[in-house]
């Protein structure tokens, strides 16, 4: 009898894994604040060859979020990653404007794909803390994300120090307990 309660009760209180994709050109911090998000430190990181992929417990939602390394980010394995996603990470390095062009052609490609269609889009302007950064409004503006169709943020962060890391992801599951 006590195991039937425990199972039914395990049914209503089990968390069913909601599936982050995190995407952003080499270097701007995605596998750094994903280890600080899971581990609470810094991990020294090599650029990532495929993906690195941790459950983050937050607010009562589990997390599976997907890291993907940008060199693996090549189109043909775009869709492989987008299948059943429920949120999509961007991380932009806010000190580098000589690859913001670049960073922007990258997301808006992807935001065009129709598995990414509703899906919230929360942006990292990581590494606030060094000099001379492209603030949230420059960022906002540059990625041309008045014109995108799905529900977006920019929240500024530091994935080193973690500042902004949890409002990015209170943001988030706000999106995703909205459906
Ligand atoms: N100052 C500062 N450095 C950061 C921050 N986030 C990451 N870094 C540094 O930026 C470098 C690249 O970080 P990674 O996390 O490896 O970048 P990535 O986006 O995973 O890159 P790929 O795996 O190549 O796609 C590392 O030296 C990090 O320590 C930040 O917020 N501030
Ligand atoms: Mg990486």
């Amino acid at each position: 009898m006590g195991a039937i309660i425990s199972q039914i009760l395990s049914i209503f209180t089990s968390k069913n894994p909601v599936r982050i994709i995190m995407v952003g050109l080499d270097g701007a911090g995605k596998t750094t604040l994903l280890y600080k998000l899971k581990l609470g430190n810094v991990v020294t990181t090599i650029p990532t060859i495929g993906f690195n992929v941790e459950t983050v417990e937050h607010r009562n939602i589990s997390f599976t979020v997907w890291d993907i390394g940008y060199h693996h980010m090549t189109k043909p394995l775009w869709r492989h990653y987008y299948a059943n996603t429920q949120g999509f990470i961007y991380v932009v390095d806010s000190s580098d404007s000589e690859r913001i062009k670049e960073a922007t052609e990258t997301l808006l490609m992807q935001l065009e794909e129709d598995e990414l269609r509703d899906v919230p889009v929360l942006v990292f302007a990581n590494k606030q803390d060094l000099p001379r950064v492209m603030s949230v409004d420059d960022i906002t503006e540059a990625l041309s994300l008045s014109g995108v169709r799905q529900p977006w943020f920019v929240q500024s962060s530091c994935a080193v120090s973690g500042a902004g890391l949890v409002e990015g992801l209170d943001w988030l599951s706000d999106q995703i307990l909205k459906k």
